[in-house]
Formats: C-alpha cells, structure tokens, sequence
C-alpha cells in the first residue's frame, strides 16, 4: 500500500512536472507569437494609427501655418526671392503695427527696408480674411560652428476654412505687391559690352542714375502720353503674352535728327520701366555667335539699346547683299545674324524685355530690321515746335507765359532747332533776377541767325536749279513739310 501510494505520489509528481514545462512552452510560444503580432501590427498599422492620430489632432486645431525660409538651403534661390518678396511686401504694408523694427539693406534697392525684427508678429487682412505672419528662426544644429546659417523663416498662419483663397489668391498678391516694391525701389545699372573680349560679355559700368523722366521730355503731349501708356501696358501684360503664345517682348525704334532726345527718351524709359540698361555697342561684337551669347545673357527687366544703329556698317543697306557676304565676313555681326538674334531671342516669360533702337537716318535702315513684329513702335523725335519749346521753358525758366513767347512762336515755324539746342539756350543764372528775359533774348537772336541762313542757303539752292525742277517743285510733288512732327 505504501509503495503504491508512493508510486502515485511519484506519478503525480511527474505529471505535474510534466505539465508545468507544457505551460512555460506555451506562454512562451504564446509570447513569440504576440511579439510577432506586435510586430505585424506594428509594421502595417503604425503609420496608420499615425496618421489617424494626427489627423484627429489637425481636425481639432483650425489653423494652417505655412513657413516661408530666407536661406537658399531651403528650397533654391526661388525660395529666396519668395522671402525677400515677402519681407518688402510686409514692409510695406504692415510694419506699422510692430512694436520693434529692423532696418534691412536689400540688395539692389536705394533705401533700407524697414522689416518686422525676430520673433515679432503682423496681422493682415485680405478680402475680409485675416492671416498672420510670424518671423522665427529654427534651430541651428550647426550653431557656434564654422559654416553655421541664421535660418530665418516667415510663418504665415490662417484658418483652415480659408486655405484654399488663401494658397491661390493672397499669396498670389503678396508675391505681386512685394516684387512690384522691390522694382520700384531699385537702383538700376548701366551694362555695356564694349569692353569686354570680342564684345561677347556684358560688363557692369555704373549705377544708372539719369535724371530724365517724362516729366523732363519736351514732346507734344498726347504722343508723350501715348507712349507712357504702351510701356505701362506692356509692364503690366505678362499674362497677355502668356495667353498669346508669344515672348514678353516690345521693340521700339526711335529715329530723328541729332539733339532730339532720343538717348534721353531711353533713359525716361528705363527710369519709367525701372529696367536696368543694356548698352549693346555692334561694333565691338567679333560675330554672330558672340552676338547671339550676348543677347542670351540679356537677363529680362532689361532694355537692350543698340544706339546709333545706321551706323553699324554690316546692319544697313539690302539684306539680300548682306546674307550673300555672310560667309566672307564670318568675323563680323551682319543684318541676317541680327534678325535671328532679335528674333530668337527673349524666350523667357518671367519678366518682360524691351529693345530699343536709334538712328538720325531712318530710311537707311533695312525694312525688315524695322518691321512691325521686331520693332512695335516707331517714334520720330523732331524738331523743336512751339509746344516742345513751351515744356522747356516752363522746366527750365519756371515761366509758362512771357510776352517773347508770340515771336519765338514765329521764328520756330521759320526755322529748324533741336530741342537740345533750345534747352543749352535757357540755361539762367538762378542768381540774376532778369536772366529769363535774357536767355529768351538770346534764343530769339539764335533763331533770328537760322532763318536768314535758311534764308540765304534756299536762294542759292534756288539759282543753281534748273527749269525741269522748278516745274515738279510748282506741281506740288516736291513739296517738303517744315520737319515738326508738332
Ligand atoms: N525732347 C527733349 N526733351 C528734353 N530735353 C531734350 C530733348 N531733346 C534733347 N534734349 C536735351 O538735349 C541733350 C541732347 O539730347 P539727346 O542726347 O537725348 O539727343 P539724341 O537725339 O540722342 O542725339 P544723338 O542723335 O546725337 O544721339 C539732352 O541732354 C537734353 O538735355
Ligand atoms: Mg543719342
């Protein structure tokens, strides 16, 4: 009996045992098989559950912030404009409500820009939504170290309800405004490529500080106002030119004789346009192909002047001559190499380009050089009429009316004078009370001398004319205009 129960003690023993490792193999396995769950769920589900939570978290906060960095490390050069347009737009618009300023030199613009200061906030409101900007900097990680960046950042936030307005039309307007700010305010530059080897690089000269404006240019006032109104057009038609198909580009020729105001017409137009000068000079350029480079480098916001253009011996006369010799003066730019370049050129649409050409001699100049289509706008810069003589008195002398003015209005029909010259005639002595009266004085004897030499040059014209001429000239064909366009 005792050996049986102790044999079943034994059994019991064992069968516990046996039991118990069951156990521990179970929850093990048990364990392996969770492990590998979690690791399943993990893997398929985590990112989920993520996105879960974090939608929940975003469907709870109402606002979108959107950051906006100042280094290029962050999203290229464009990105930068991006910021830099950003600040003078806000500069401009909203500086006034932060309590603390700093004053930016930007580059390439006259005067500093006033901006809001680190960690400061603006508001602002567009079509009855408001937004608001936040200027931060992130972490450096690489602060203290060689090579550390300041990372500045605009953080625009709104509410979510207005993301859509305010993603496709405020930041639209503030890209717009702060561009249009900072090309209003900049200090534009005269380049040329006369220095440069083989005339195929464009060098920087100065800044372009000409004084002339329209405000200055003696012109009969609806042409004046006629071609303000075509430049502001064209500034403005970037999306017009876009919808067209065709390059965002306008040529205007400007002929006349010299002492017109052709060059001081380029300079009120880029000061009108704040578009930087390119000063092409076609005698320097060794050939086509460094023409054709240069063009290339013509950045847009620019105007290209090629001045004195009848005197680019190779651009004038007939083009068909021209092409035939191209060959034999592969060194030199010739009118067909001229006409791919205009034509091709300005591929760009970012920003618009305007060519300008000028010649004292018109009817020298190959028609197709001049075409409508390469150059839109021909502008004749005459003589000076009684109207051009007035603006110039009135800028010059401060006087709008004098009792001279009815004579000088005679002379002028009589005769031929550039505004230049009118203008080196009213230049008075602040100082001297009656110099106004004296200046007109002066004019009117300059006048005077023209016309008796006109005077005296058709009489002798007129003696060595034959019968024949006489006729055509009293048949009205030979007939000649007096020169003033007013
Ligand atoms: N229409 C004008 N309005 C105001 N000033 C003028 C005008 N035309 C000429 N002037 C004065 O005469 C000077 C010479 O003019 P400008 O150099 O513009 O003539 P241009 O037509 O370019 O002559 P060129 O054919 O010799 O180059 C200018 O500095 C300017 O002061
Ligand atoms: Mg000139």
């Amino acid at each position: 009996m005792v050996n049986t129960m102790a044999f079943m003690g034994n059994q019991w023993s064992q069968g516990a045992g046996m039991n118990q490792i069951g156990f521990a193999m179970a929850i093990a396995a048990s364990m392996v098989v969770i492990t590998m769950l979690q690791q399943f769920l993990f893997q398929h589900f985590a990112g989920y559950v993520e996105r879960c939570i974090r939608k929940l978290v975003s469907s709870l906060d109402p606002y979108v912030q959107i950051k906006f960095h100042e280094d290029t490390f962050n999203g290229g050069p464009k990105n930068h404009e991006a910021y830099a347009a950003i600040e003078t737009y806000l500069s401009a618009n909203c500086s006034a409500q932060a309590p603390r300023l700093k004053a930016n030199a930007v580059r390439d613009i006259k005067t500093p820009v006033l901006c809001v200061d680190d960690g400061e906030g603006v508001d602002d409101e567009f079509r009855g939504v408001k937004v608001s900007w936040h200027l931060s900097k992130d972490k450096d990680p690489n602060e203290g170290l060689r090579g550390s960046r300041k990372n500045r950042y605009y953080a625009l936030t709104f509410r979510k309800t207005h993301r859509k307005m305010v993603i496709e039309e405020y930041l639209k307007h503030v890209m717009e405004k702060g561009i249009e700010t900072v090309t209003k305010n900049r200090q534009l530059k005269l380049y040329s490529n006369s220095a440069s080897e083989q005339g195929g690089y464009w060098n920087y000269i100065m800044e372009f500080d000409h004084p002339a404006t329209f405000e200055t240019v003696a012109m009969e006032e609806e042409k004046k106002k006629d071609i303000i109104n075509d430049l502001k057009k064209f500034s403005k038609a970037k999306e017009y030119y876009r919808r067209i198909g065709k390059p965002w580009k306008r040529g205007y020729l400007l002929y006349g004789p010299p002492g017109t105001g052709k060059s001081t017409m380029i300079a009120a137009m880029a000061n009108e346009l704040n578009y930087d000068v390119y000063d092409l000079e076609l005698t320097a350029v060794s050939s086509n192909a460094n023409l054709k480079r240069l063009l290339n480098r013509t950045p847009c916001n620019s105007i290209l002047v090629i001045e004195d253009i009848d005197c680019s011996s190779d651009i004038t006369g007939q083009r068909e001559k021209k092409q035939s010799d191209d060959m034999a003066k592969f060194e030199k730019v010739t009118l067909s190499g001229l006409l791919n370049c205009v034509d091709g050129l300005f591929s760009a649409y970012d920003g618009g380009r305007v060519m300008v050409f000028t010649t004292n001699h018109v009817e020298n100049l190959d028609s197709a050089l001049i075409r409508r289509g390469r150059m839109d706008k021909h502008i004749a810069m005459s003589f000076c009429g009684f109207e051009a003589f007035k603006f110039l008195a009135n800028n010059y002398l401060g006087i709008e009316n004098h009792e001279l003015f009815p004579k000088i209005e005679g002379l002028l029909k009589q005769t031929h004078i550039t505004p230049a010259d009118v203008a080196e005639n009213l230049i008075a002595d602040d100082d001297d009370e009656g110099s106004a009266d004296a200046c007109l004085q002066t004019l009117i004897e300059v006048l005077e001398k023209k016309v008796e030499e006109e005077k005296s040059r058709l009489l002798n014209d007129d003696e060595k004319k034959t019968e024949p001429d006489r006729a055509v000239e009293e048949n009205g064909t030979g007939a000649k205009g007096n020169g003033h366009v007013y």
